[in-house]
């Protein structure tokens, strides 16, 4: 069974450099994440779900802050060192399942050739192909070309490849987006099946609520950090490295920026009171 790594985001800011002007995609993120957890990133488009994800991938670097995976700085390794542990210890499934396949090979080839890298490192021990199929609910269809299948099987083979290598951290990008109700399921299925078996840390981004659901811990991103977090069906603020808290969108649609709050505190409680000030005759 593989160990899942664990993740750690420490006032994780990005910065795109941009010709029309700077843009800031992650303006503070902490987050943890621990080996063998599962969890969603979920918010609005625009607030910055992609850009950590590539962020976990080492795809690009921090501009500020650190990302920590397992034992790794990812802000401080070279392309080299990165680019080896996602071929063997970090797995990326991006978005729209073909562009993760060789769509004219067999699926049990296309697992064997995202086996390569991590086959030449030295004490690894790979699954069979087939037995990465059957994890993922494919089972006895290594021989079937991908181009013959259908979508939800598909992204399926998808999340095969992602974790054919046998990853600690498997993140997947809008893995249901293209699916129906029961393609959702069979894909949500494969992942809990992979987390359950190996222990590999998930992370997944999704606009599909009922999958954040699915996982257990859903992180919403906002404006570039994290604005709240749903566990077990419950909805929470989180207080950021820096002591600051979101508050819900509903909220500050009624209480406008530079809105007084009474900070009422008791034992087991913290509430606000919104401090409405009379205007002046
Ligand atoms: N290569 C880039 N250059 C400049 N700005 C970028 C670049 N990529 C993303 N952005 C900007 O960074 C911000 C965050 O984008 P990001 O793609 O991370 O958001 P997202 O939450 O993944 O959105 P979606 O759900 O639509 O995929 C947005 O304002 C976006 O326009």
């Amino acid at each position: 069974m593989t160990t899942g790594l664990a993740v750690a985001c420490r006032r994780v800011v990005h910065i795109y450099r941009a010709e029309a002007g700077d843009v800031v995609a992650l303006a503070g993120v902490d987050l943890s994440i621990g080996p063998g957890e599962m969890l969603a990133l979920v918010g609005p488009s625009g607030s910055g779900k992609s850009t950590l994800v590539a962020l976990l991938a080492g795809l690009m670097r921090p501009s500020a802050g650190l990302v920590n995976i397992g034992t790794y700085d990812m802000g401080k390794l070279s392309d080299k060192e990165i680019s080896r542990l996602r071929g063997t210890q970090i797995g990326v499934v991006v978005q729209n399942a073909t562009r993760n396949l060789l769509p004219y090979v067999s699926l049990r080839r296309n697992i064997m050739l995202a086996q390569r890298r991590a086959a030449r490192t030295k004490g690894v021990k790979l699954d069979d192909p087939d037995r990465v199929l059957d994890l993922v609910g494919l089972g006895g269809q290594g021989n079937a070309a991908v181009d013959t299948l259908p979508p939800g099987a598909r992204q399926r083979a998808a999340l095969a490849v992602g974790i054919a290598a046998g990853p600690g951290l498997l993140l997947v990008d809008e893995p249901t987006s293209q699916l129906d109700t029961g393609g959702r399921d069979e894909v949500v299925h494969a992942l809990e099946t992979v987390n359950a078996e190996r222990g590999t840390t998930i992370v997944v981004v999704t606009h599909d609520g009922d999958v954040g659901a699915r996982l257990g811990r859903a992180v919403t991103i906002r404006d570039g950090r994290v604005g709240a977090e749903g566990r077990d069906g419950q909805d929470f603020a989180v207080v950021a490295g820096d002591g600051t808290v979101q508050l819900p969108p509903q909220v500050l649609e009624r209480f406008p920026e530079g809105t007084l709050f009474t900070v009422v505190q008791s034992d087991d409680e913290v509430s606000l009171r919104a401090y409405v000030q009379t205007p002046a005759h």
